[in-house]
């Protein structure tokens, strides 16, 4: 397969024996050596906010792209006009390696799981604890996507003053989870704010929630910039509001310690994609099983009944409650997201 979005400066170095020495001699310089890098703050039909040093330019992908596609969070490198001023359209020559890609699920408009945001690092679950009740299947399913594209989970359960966590975070203990348990009230003063932002600095993180969770009285709350950074957006799509389905990367305020780090808002995404996750993948996150997954026959599905992690448990190797929680998540898979 071609490697895309890594360009490296031996694709133009041509080294030739010379009768001077062995010194290689560049030929032909680096294709837009003076590109400046940047980073995919939002996507609006083709047109792409990119993070210049300080400056918010919009940009196209350059024809010589091809289909590639550039998403939320790619480092890219820009060229033309970055100024960042009205009316100016700066191009996207080439996107770098991803160290992450997260896929939204296929819909009755896209049957296709696309590729929604790139190089997360952690997937934070907003999931109230009341109004709306909380739905397992769905942080379930959220779960397995974070596993399967490498991604930390972080469950957020808000609107603490309505319910007790205690029920639903029974249920996920046997997962070992990073978990914050706040409300609108903590937020607001603060402190409840900063306890939130610790477990997201020098990272980024997606946050996804159903519509009502209150996630966006979480991402106002970590991001008092987000009305300005939204308020730009705008200007440069020309709506009244930030009304796209794009993922948008707001950044995080800086902390004492100086790592800040990106918080990824997914407006409209209510789910990703599964279809294209292998059990192989699901299992490393769980390190108690995948040893005893060892002994399973080729492409197991680990719910079969020849299964080798049966007896790993049995055995005393890992606890049953973990296996069954890997279990509830494989099935995920099958399951609708409406489920
Ligand atoms: N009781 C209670 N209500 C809350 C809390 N946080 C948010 N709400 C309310 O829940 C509703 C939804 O909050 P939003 O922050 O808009 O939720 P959202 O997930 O962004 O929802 P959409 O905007 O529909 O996507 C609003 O009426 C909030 O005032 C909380 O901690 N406790
Ligand atoms: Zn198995």
């Amino acid at each position: 397969m071609r490697r895309y979005g890594k360009h490296t400066d031996e694709d133009d170095i041509r080294v030739r024996p010379s009768r001077r020495g062995t010194r290689p001699r560049t030929h032909t310089r680096p294709k837009h050596e003076d590109a400046a890098e940047g980073l995919v703050l939002t996507v609006d039909r083709g047109r792409l906010t990119v993070l210049v040093e300080d400056r918010t330019v919009t940009a196209m992908k350059a024809r010589e792209l091809g289909r590639k596609g550039v998403v939320v969070g790619d480092r890219v490198a820009v060229v033309g006009d970055l100024t960042g001023a009205r009316d100016t359209l700066a191009r996207i020559v080439r996107v770098e390696e991803r160290t992450s890609v997260l896929r939204r699920t296929a819909d009755d408009n896209d049957p296709y799981e696309r590729i929604i945001v790139a190089n997360a690092d952690q997937l934070a679950i907003v999931t109230a604890l009341a109004d709306p009740e909380p739905r397992p299947r769905m942080i379930d399913r959220c779960l397995v996507a974070a596993f399967d594209a490498g991604l930390e989970p972080l469950l957020v359960l808000t609107k603490s003053d309505l319910a007790p966590a205690a029920p639903l975070l029974d249920v996920y203990a046997p997962l070992g989870l990073r978990y914050v348990v706040t409300s609108r009230e903590e937020l607001a003063a603060g402190p409840g704010t900063d306890a939130v932002r610790e477990l997201m600095r020098g990272q980024v993180t997606v946050c996804v929630g159903h519509s009502g969770v209150g996630k966006t009285t979480l991402v106002n709350a970590l991001v008092p910039e987000r009305q300005r950074a939204v308020g730009i957006v705008n200007a440069v799509t020309g709506r009244g509001r930030h009304t796209t389905t794009s993922a948008l990367a707001l950044p995080l305020p800086p902390s004492a310690s100086g790592a800040n780090g990106w918080v990824i808002d997914t407006p409209g995404v209510r789910s990703f994609g599964l279809n294209h996750v292998q059990p192989a993948r699901v299992i490393q996150a769980f390190p108690d099983l995948a040893e005893g997954a060892e002994g399973c026959p080729r492409g197991c599905g680990h719910n079969e009944p020849d299964c080798a992690l049966d007896q790993w448990v049995a055995e005393g190797h890992a606890d049953p409650a973990r296996l069954q929680s890997l279990r509830r998540l494989l099935e995920t898979r099958e399951s609708r997201e409406e489920d």
